[in-house]
């Protein structure tokens, strides 16, 4: 049995913390007996240079024919001057979220003992273990609603929600609090917006599904607060788009960077792996980004897409005895000895093959 999967390494940091994770994949094939086929494709920026589009007709073929997609990450600011549809933000990456249909995007937030330095937030905050996850709608909401319009002198974007899509991510945030703590927490801005009315009251009704869990509402800027004051009180937070990109980056700097933070998206058939964080343009090409967000997106795919329970399990067991044992990239060096990004390559697949 051969998994199908579709490789988009994309710009900045993406191909070297992906090279990181293909080269753990590589080694969990070995030891647990399956394989994989990659094809690689362009997208981003990268796609951009080499096709003239940040999402070439050929990498949504393959993307498409795959069991998969595991992306790096793109854009940069060599791109950002671009017309708004062949930047690698809106023509790459939010196309190839739209063409897959992916609804729910899924950041799990998890602090390391060990890293507990490298938060901002002190002892007295951090008196447990942050373990929660942000289900953040992925395919409508203010990136994609129309009209959208950028002149010289306006220009506006749409919040615009529909009841069947708040339905659909609301019911995949409930779904996971069932396997969780049974708690969601719904962030919206209900006080002011529109759409975020809708959103309040179609999760209000999605929660009478499941009457073993408990639903509370924050609005948006509370929850930004409540999360540095309170990130313990957290189960599943569910939220639209826009607050889902914002409040999924705090939530990294909780757990001490955003190199730590790997996410899965999930639509109605091929789902999308990849790190929470960007291209990284500020450490890009200089080998010392943390992989290790990307070799945690490729134990999420493993696990989701795929089955391999055992495999994922090795990935995230060689990451704590890594984190645990004190090997770090400079991101969570807590000022002390950092190794590079090839390194902690080399120390994972090692762990791996040791256990
Ligand atoms: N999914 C994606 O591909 C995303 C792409 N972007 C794009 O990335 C570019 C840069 O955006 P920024 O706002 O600077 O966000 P960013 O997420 O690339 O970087 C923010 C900060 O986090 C650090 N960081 C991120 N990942 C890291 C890693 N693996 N190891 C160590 N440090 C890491 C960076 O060095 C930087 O200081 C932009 O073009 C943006 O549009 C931004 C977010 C997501
Ligand atoms: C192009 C952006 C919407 C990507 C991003 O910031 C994210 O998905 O977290
Ligand atoms: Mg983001």
């Amino acid at each position: 049995m051969a998994y199908n999967i579709a490789v988009l390494p994309g710009d900045g940091i993406g191909p070297e913390v992906m090279a990181q994770a293909l080269r753990v994949l590589k080694v969990v094939e070995e030891k647990f007996g399956f394989s994989c086929n990659l094809t690689e494709g362009l997208i981003g920026g990268a796609g951009y240079d080499a096709a003239g589009h940040p999402l070439p007709e050929e990498t949504k073929e393959i993307c498409l024919k795959s069991d998969a997609v595991f992306l790096g990450s793109i854009g940069g600011p060599k791109w950002e001057n671009l017309p708004p549809e062949l930047t690698p933000e809106l023509g790459g990456l939010l196309a190839l979220r739209k063409l897959l249909n992916l609804y729910a995007n899924i950041r799990p937030a998890v602090i390391y003992e060990e890293l507990k330095e490298m938060s901002p937030l002190s002892e007295r905050i951090l008196t447990d273990k942050v373990d929660f996850v942000t289900v953040r709608e992925l395919a409508y909401g203010v990136y994609f609603g129309q009209p959208k319009m950028l002149e010289e002198d306006e220009a506006f974007d749409t919040m615009r929600y529909r009841k069947e899509n708040v339905e659909q991510i609301a019911r995949a945030a409930f779904d996971i609090a069932m396997k969780r703590d049974k708690r969601v927490t719904s962030v919206d801005k209900a006080n002011v917006l529109s759409s975020s009315k809708l959103w309040r009251r179609v999760v209000e009704e999605v929660a009478k599904e499941y009457p073993e869990v408990t639903l509370n509402h924050q609005y948006v800027d509370n929850a930004a607060m409540q999360l540095m004051l309170n990130p313990l009180q957290y189960d599943v937070i569910l939220t639209t788009n826009l607050f889902g990109d914002i409040l999924s980056d705090e939530s990294a700097a909780i757990c001490g960077s955003l190199g730590m933070l790997p996410s899965a998206s999930y639509g109605e058939s091929i789902s999308l792996y990849e790190p929470s964080g960007g291209s990284a343009p500020d450490i890009a090409g200089k080998n010392i980004a943390n992989p290790i967000a990307q070799i945690l997106s490729l134990a999420m795919m493993l696990e989701s897409s795929f089955n391999e329970d055992a495999a994922a399990k090795a990935i995230r067991d060689a990451v704590d005895k890594a984190v645990t044992g004190g090997q770090r990239t400079g991101d969570i060096a807590c000022g002390g000895k950092s190794i590079t990004c090839s390194q902690m390559g080399d120390i994972l697949c090692q762990y791996i093959k040791e256990a």
